[in-house]
């Protein structure tokens, strides 16, 4: 019972992203339940979520990282950075649902790779590395780069322009995924990239969050 004026904010449970992506294993399904206790535990030591958002955890940040999917399932055997991924996102819900992929998730700030390797080795991630440095010092080829509010695209493609394998695998050629908000015109104007293909969240999600979010899909060039 509450009383007049009393305020309860609902927690949004994993149920949230088996609703959009049924057929999850039993290992996947145990993955995503157990991110939330230990994101819980890893943000009180070291903040990577916002007090306030940290309810918001599987729409906000987990059902948020993985609409990549939804524009671009990886394949068994493909490489994909992920630039500036603070406490794993969008890298740690991407590695659960696509298991044979392998992960490289990165960040300059030590001890949010700390967060990452906790809560990896938690659920038992086995197809994910992670790296304190900056984007611009790996030394390695990718399929896809993913990244989500690191920058803006003008700064941020030339940090990766040279990361990317020539032998494309999957459906579209290899290049960024990128999660974006709000008016992109002038930002994608400025980065001055020749294709840029925006994909918008709410044809996937009917979530209120997910309106004016897309995800900007460049290819290498
Ligand atoms: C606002 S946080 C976003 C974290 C995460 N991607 C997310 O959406 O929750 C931006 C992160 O980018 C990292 N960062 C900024 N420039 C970077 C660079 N050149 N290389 C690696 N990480 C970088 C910062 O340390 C910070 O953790």
């Amino acid at each position: 019972m509450f009383l007049a004026g009393e305020r309860k904010t609902q927690a949004v449970t994993s149920d949230i992203i088996y609703k959009y992506f049924p057929g999850l294993s039993a290992k996947q399904k145990q993955q995503f339940d157990k991110l939330e206790e230990l994101y819980r535990f890893w943000n009180a030591q070291i903040n990577v979520i916002s007090r306030k958002d940290i309810d918001s955890l599987y729409l906000h940040h987990i059902l948020h990282s993985l609409s990549i999917a939804k524009v671009m399932p990886f394949l068994p055997g493909e490489k994909v950075l992920d630039v500036g991924t603070g406490g794993g996102f969008p890298g740690i819900p991407l590695a659960i649902l696509f298991p044979d992929t392998q992960f490289h998730l990165v960040d300059s700030i030590g001890k949010k790779i700390k967060v990452v390797q906790e809560v990896s080795k938690g659920i038992g991630l086995e197809n994910l590395v992670s790296t304190h440095a900056r984007a611009e010092q790996i030394d390695d080829k990718f399929n896809f780069i993913v990244s989500r509010a690191v920058t803006q695209l003008k700064d941020f493609y030339p940090w990766v322009r040279g990361k990317f394998a020539k032998k494309p695998l999957n459906k579209l050629p290899n290049g960024v995924l990128y999660l974006k908000g709000g008016d992109l015109q002038e930002e994608l104007k400025d980065s001055k990239l020749n294709e840029v293909h925006l994909y918008p969240l709410s044809e996937y999600f009917e979530e209120d969050f997910f309106e004016t979010k897309y995800v900007v899909y460049f290819p290498a060039q």
